[in-house]
């Protein structure tokens, strides 16, 4: 018999709860839900045990992490080291160079990445061995309240708060932004995980009163090839910095890592 993947949630939010609820539901075949971390008491919000992260680690194969960025750079190379596998949803973290090295280097646990909130990610990295991609932007607007951060000054603050159609708030790299706007622009990550190069991709973030729904536009062009991938998400309603989407995207690499039969991976 197959062993059933014992998963551990870390973040029992927007994603994780989506997440959690439906592997004890025993939605996914072949994973189960273990324990759960998060750093506020759940009580009995939560349908299996609220444990320390050292407990989830020993008693995980896989851990979900969808908490935040801190949590990667805390947490990541223990779980990879302690031989459990790990999903990351706050790819932002991997934008720390030293950080992804060290994590490339652990072992024997395996890390991967989801798709989240953006599409394409699989064709980018198999355009990728047809040569370099020379082009590469993505576009990402959404409610001006999902992206004020602390370090933005009251000038722009107030142009966010007023504004009546889309404004920029920062167009950089996908090595810049994805730590400016911690819980709003993983997203940058992926795709520059998904194209092998953090300076390659050049982020735009627009903030807009107007967007009922989140979009992401991804653009790329190569010699072999252009590319172009857009969604339009309505916002988780509890916290509408993230799609209502990420969960389920979770949850598809979920299924395919716990690889039952009943299933076309
Ligand atoms: N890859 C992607 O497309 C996306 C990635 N994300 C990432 O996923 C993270 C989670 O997203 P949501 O579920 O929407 O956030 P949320 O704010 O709804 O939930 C986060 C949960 O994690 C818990 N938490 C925070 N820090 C913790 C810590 N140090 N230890 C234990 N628990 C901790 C919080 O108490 C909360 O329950 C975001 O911060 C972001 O980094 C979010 C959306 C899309
Ligand atoms: O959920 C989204 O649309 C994207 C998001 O928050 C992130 O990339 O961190």
């Amino acid at each position: 018999m197959t062993r059933t993947l014992k998963v551990g949630i870390v973040g029992w939010g927007a994603i994780g709860r989506v997440v959690g609820t439906a592997l004890a539901g025993q939605d996914v075949q072949g994973a189960e839900l273990t324990c759960v971390v998060d750093n506020r008491p759940l009580g009995e919000a939560a349908p299996a045990p609220q444990v320390p992260f050292e407990e989830a680690v020993e008693r995980c194969d896989l851990i979900v992490e969808a908490a935040g960025q801190g949590v990667v750079r805390e947490w990541a190379e223990r779980v990879l080291t302690s031989g459990t596998d790990l999903l990351i949803a706050s790819t932002g973290a991997l934008t720390d160079d030293e950080l992804a090295k060290r994590l490339l280097a652990a072992g024997p646990g395996r890390v991967y990445f989801t798709g989240g909130a953006v599409g394409g990610l699989d064709l980018l990295q198999a355009v990728r061995h047809l040569g370099p991609l020379e082009d590469v932007h993505l576009t990402t607007t959404k409610l001006p309240s999902t992206l004020e951060q602390p370090w933005m000054d009251e000038e722009l603050l107030a142009r966010m708060r007023s504004a009546t159609g889309p404004v920029e708030v920062m167009a950089g790299t996908a090595r810049d932004v994805p730590v400016k706007f911690p819980k709003s622009t993983n997203v940058a990550a992926s795709v520059a995980l998904a194209v092998g190069d953090l300076d390659a991709v050049r982020v735009r973030v627009v903030a807009d009163p107007g967007a009922t729904r989140t979009r992401h536009v991804v653009e790329a062009s190569g010699t072999h090839g252009a590319y172009r991938f857009e969604v339009a998400h309505a916002p988780d309603p509890g916290n509408p910095a993230t799609s209502q989407v990420v969960p389920y995207a979770v949850l598809r690499s979920l299924a395919a890592l716990a690889g039952r039969t009943g299933q076309i991976l």
